[in-house]
């Protein structure tokens, strides 16, 4: 289980998260919707381990997440971290290198569904092409949790439906997913949850199909009406 619990983070004098509580499910898949600068980045760095909360704590099946959860957590996040001389192949060496759980099979038959051929540079890839290649990375990590923060930046909006089939499809039936994204529209179709991040807190958890047939709204439409009067 993956407990977030009164959660708070500031920068000097920014509070970028303010006493933040939930706890990811197995097998369920999460959108972190919110705003920018609303806090998802912070909250998946944090969770992923690479930085800590000001207060409160996020534990990993009970304990506080550290260097070692990273065995169980993949974590994509927004920023290239490839070398531009590396090739694709490469990047499958360099992961199977780091994460016992790599799947190079699985990289190869991920590369091919996303039309990418491995002796590419990094340096040679569209940004739509290079934001394939990192999901295709991250996906082939066999773990139950994925965090991953706006993967589907850069990506055509016909690629899109195929790249988070791709994702979904990765995925087992206990496994945790994660997916920050202003796209609400794109990934509503594939998520069972949402969380609504807005100025550092969260306002709200809902489940999509609830919302659905309770209420008769969309995902989209209810984010419109949760972040009324934000810029
Ligand atoms: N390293 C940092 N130093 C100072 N302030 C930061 C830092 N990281 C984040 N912040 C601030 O914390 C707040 C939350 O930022 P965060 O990146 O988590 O938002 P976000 O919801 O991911 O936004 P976006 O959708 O634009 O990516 C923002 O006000 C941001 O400026």
């Amino acid at each position: 289980m993956l407990e977030t619990k009164n959660v708070s983070k500031s920068f000097l004098t920014k509070k970028a998260l303010e006493d933040v509580s939930f706890t990811l499910e197995p097998g369920v898949i999460y959108a972190l919707l919110g705003p920018n600068g609303s806090g998802k980045s912070t909250w998946m760095k944090m969770a992923a381990a690479l930085s800590h909360p000001s207060s409160g704590e996020i534990l990993l099946d009970g304990e506080p997440v550290n260097i070692k959860s990273r065995e169980k957590i993949v974590f994509l996040p927004t920023d290239n971290f490839y070398y531009s001389t590396m090739t694709i192949r490469d990047v499958g060496k360099y992961y199977a290198d780091f994460f016992d759980d790599f799947d190079q099979d699985r990289f190869a038959s991920l590369l091919s569904k996303m039309e990418l051929e491995d002796n590419l540079k990094i340096k040679t890839l569209s940004s739509g092409m290079l934001a394939k290649v990192k999901i295709a990375a991250a996906m082939s990590r066999i773990a139950p949790y994925y965090l991953l923060d706006e993967p589907l930046n850069g990506i055509d909006l016909i690629a899109r439906d195929e790249v988070m089939e791709t994702i979904i499809r990765s995925l087992s039936d206990e496994a945790t997913i994660i997916i920050s994204s202003h796209l609400v529209e794109e990934l509503e179709p594939y998520v069972n949850k949402a969380l609504f991040f807005k100025q550092g807190h969260l306002i709200e958890a809902c489940d999509v199909e609830e919302l659905r047939s309770t209420k008769g709204i969309s995902l989209a439409d209810h984010y419109r009406e949760l972040m009324k009067g934000e810029a």
